[in-house]
């Protein structure tokens, strides 16, 4: 194994396929401790992939996964190495939150007991106990006073902005953000983007985010990584990436999404 203690998330040769399609390719990838990295490529690259497989959504078929030094997909038992069992994918995932694209929230409780359900059944919290946790994220997200309504009641932005409380209202060590921002109308954007900026400067939260927001990639980043046919063509900090980009794979897609992005 690999002596890099820092490494919070350590891919090695991971496979993962969806029928005859190969959609990570012998993926090696790291994030350190406390960073803030970010992935961006081509629509189909498998971004998606490596966060859902990180929080267990979709299993792997090859290679092996650590998350914060322990094996994500699998467990020692008589010191080898076999398939994790359902308890063991349920106390990994206490490492990591995540945010969805789509929000994803209970759309039959309020804002306060999407926050709360989980601190209470998975971590044991009391009730108290998960409603002061569910103001104090609130807070931070700027909603402290939208607790009582349900999530039909608030705007997109809003309606995300609870998701990433809730998230957070588990105490992860990992945030993981899958385009956090695609399904928002373009004046909701902002108020997301700064609540996650917001978090990356005052916490020392370890966070991989997929975005299609090169500017804010550019100013969250400690390291872009440049996805391409399930693996990574080039990474390095977000000036080398955007500024001068090695591979001729990324200049393109970066010259693609300028021209796509300039106003006519
Ligand atoms: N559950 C699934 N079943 C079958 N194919 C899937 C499944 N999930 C993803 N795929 C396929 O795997 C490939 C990678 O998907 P993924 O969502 O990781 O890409 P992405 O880089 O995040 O793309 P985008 O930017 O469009 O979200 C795509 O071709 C997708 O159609």
């Amino acid at each position: 194994m690999n002596d890099d203690t820092n490494a919070i998330i350590r891919f090695e040769k991971v496979v993962k396929r969806f029928g005859d399609a190969t959609v990570l390719d012998g993926l090696d990838f790291e994030v350190h401790k406390g960073e803030k990295v970010t992935i961006i490529g081509p629509s189909g690259s498998g971004k998606s992939t490596v966060l859902r497989i990180l929080m267990t959504l979709e299993s792997i078929d090859s290679g092996l996964i650590h998350v914060a030094g322990k094996p994500l997909w699998h467990q020692y038992r008589n010191d080898k190495l076999v398939p994790a069992d359902e308890a063991h994918l349920r106390e990994m995932r206490k490492e990591m939150g995540m945010v969805f694209q789509q929000f994803n929230l209970f759309p039959h409780m309020t804002v306060r007991r999407n926050i709360t359900e989980a601190p209470v059944h998975v971590l044991g919290l009391s009730r108290k106990q998960a409603r002061e946790r569910a103001h104090e994220y609130l807070e931070l997200v700027g909603l402290a006073d939208q607790a009582d309504k349900f999530p039909s009641q608030l705007s997109g932005g809003q309606q995300q902005r609870v998701a990433i409380a809730r998230a957070l209202a588990m105490h992860p060590n990992i945030m993981l953000f899958d385009e956090p921002t695609s399904a928002l109308d373009p004046e909701l954007v902002g108020e997301v983007l700064n609540v996650i900026q917001r978090l990356s400067e005052e916490h020392d939260l370890t966070m991989l985010l997929v975005t299609h927001e090169m500017q804010f990639a550019k100013q969250i980043s400690d390291r872009v990584c440049f996805f391409d046919q399930g693996n990574i063509v080039e990474q390095g900090p977000p000036e080398q990436i955007f500024s001068e980009p090695r591979q001729e794979r990324t200049r393109e897609f970066l010259r693609g999404f300028l021209d796509a992005t300039a106003p006519a």
